[in-house]
């Protein structure tokens, strides 16, 4: 399925333990995807782990990449994310550029999707490791949001509240103005309820810690968000 149709993701940290017996039940869910992606810890070895273990399924396997050292072939998609509420350019278009400049002539970029993310909980790891603005209002937000589909003209708009439940009124008022960029949620999810929430408003909802917190309660939040009807 077109990453554009994903409803339900996954994101399985490479940097954490899981058993074989967690990783089968996550990849025989029902979920539209397996996102491989963590902040810090990520190295190749955990990588090639992770593909090989998931690739027993059929499930499709993106890989969401947070340095280049840990990047290799294999995957359905690589999702490059671009922190655009960033204090440093760094990590917003710098490390991309280093990137292509290094494996520009071998790079495949019908496999390469591009990620706006706007990181709004100060806590997590990710805010802190990118120095992210955290302290938006929500007219803030919504001008990222159109930054990103009608200037950078991005396919992916991805809240981020990485560890913590995020605002509704927040995530609404960006939908309303997406056209074509497809609206990621992630955060914080660790009820049925919460997964409904969330996507009746997002096109996308990524659930990650709470696979390794509560695995039950992960597996029910793909029913939850495939019977929630996106308004
Ligand atoms: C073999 C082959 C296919 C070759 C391809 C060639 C190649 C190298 C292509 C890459 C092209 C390219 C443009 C790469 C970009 C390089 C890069 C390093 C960009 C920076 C990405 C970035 C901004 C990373 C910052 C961190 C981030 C946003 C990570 C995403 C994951 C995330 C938000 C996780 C959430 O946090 P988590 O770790 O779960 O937190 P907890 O542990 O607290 O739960
Ligand atoms: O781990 P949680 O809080 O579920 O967040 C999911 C994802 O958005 C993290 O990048
Ligand atoms: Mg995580």
């Amino acid at each position: 399925m077109d990453y554009k149709n994903w409803r339900h993701v996954f994101k399985v940290d490479p940097a954490k333990e899981i058993s074989d017996e967690a990783l089968e039940q996550i990849c025989e869910s029902g979920t539209d995807v397996i996102l491989v992606g963590g902040t810090d810890g990520v190295t190749i070895d955990n990588v090639i782990d992770i593909l090989l273990r998931v690739r027993r399924f059929s499930v499709p396997v993106a890989l969401e990449i947070s340095n280049v050292e840990s990047v290799l072939a294999g995957f359905d998609y690589y999702f490059i994310p671009s922190v655009l509420n960033s204090r440093e350019t760094k990590w917003v278009k710098d490390l991309h550029h280093e990137a292509i400049k290094e494996y520009g002539d071998i790079m495949v970029w019908d496999e390469l999707v591009a990620e706006g993310y706007c990181i709004l909980n100060p806590d997590c790891k990710v805010a802190q490791v990118t120095n992210a603005d955290t302290d938006l209002t929500k007219e803030d937000v919504i001008a990222y949001a159109r930054l990103a589909e009608n200037y950078f003209k991005l396919p992916i708009f991805y809240i981020e509240y990485s560890g913590t439940y995020g605002d509704q009124e927040i995530v609404s008022s960006v939908k309303e103005v997406l056209n074509d960029t497809k609206l990621f949620y992630g955060g914080g999810i660790t009820t049925v309820e919460q997964a409904v929430e969330m996507a009746r408003i997002a096109d996308t909802v990524v659930v990650g810690n709470i696979i390794y917190d509560d695995l039950k309660q992960a597996l029910k939040t793909v029913k939850a968000v495939k019977g929630a009807l996106n308004k």
